[in-house]
């Protein structure tokens, strides 16, 4: 089904804490794009790429659970894979930190099997100002619950946005399920 559907509670407070704490003591990239190129005007937030954490296994199993249970119960899709880690991406405000209109299906061969994404609150919503993870749902756009450990599902073609963080800080776990193009 082409809709946006959420989790509650996905990942506990502890599990956001543990993801939290790998990031922040990680060495943090820059956020590329799918071409990766930098353009700082389009998107500023910090990655951190967990498959290069140790220790994240854990996070791995919990994301294919939830995903399996997703795609069964709503949406179907034709997914085989996950062809790229999960990410954890940090917006500062003091950073400018945000990310543009964008479809995560871009070109590439790992970006042109883009199916399925989720993406979990891992920040307190008082932590930050801003930084709304918004979906374009047709003539509407949609926000993401706030909650922390709140996954939010999409297919990946659907445009969506995280607006400027105005105060604070926020972070977010970013995961894609791969397959065979669309067609
Ligand atoms: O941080 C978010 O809420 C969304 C991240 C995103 O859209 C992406 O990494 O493609
Ligand atoms: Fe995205």
């Amino acid at each position: 089904m082409i809709t946006v559907y959420t989790v509650p509670e996905a990942f506990s407070p502890s599990e956001c804490d543990r993801i939290v704490e790998v990031a922040n003591t990680a060495t943090p990239r820059d956020a590329k794009l799918v071409r990766q190129q930098k353009d700082h005007n389009y998107r500023r937030a910090q990655l951190v790429w967990l498959d290069e954490q140790p220790d994240t296994e854990w996070v791995m199993d919990r994301i294919i659970d939830l995903v399996r249970v997703a795609n069964r119960d709503i949406f179907d899709f034709d997914v085989t894979e996950f062809a790229e880690s999960a990410q954890v991406a940090t917006y500062h405000a003091s950073a400018g930190g945000h990310f543009d209109w964008h479809s995560d299906i871009g070109e590439g061969r790992l970006a042109e099997r883009r199916k399925l994404t989720m993406v979990v609150q891992l920040s307190e919503p008082s932590d930050y100002a801003g930084g709304t993870l918004e979906v374009m749902t047709g003539r509407d756009t949609l926000a993401a619950p706030l909650p922390r450990g709140t996954a939010t599902f999409f297919p990946s073609f659907m445009m969506h946005r995280v607006s400027p963080v105005t105060s604070g800080t926020r972070q977010s776990l970013t995961i894609w399920c791969h397959g065979t193009p669309f067609r």
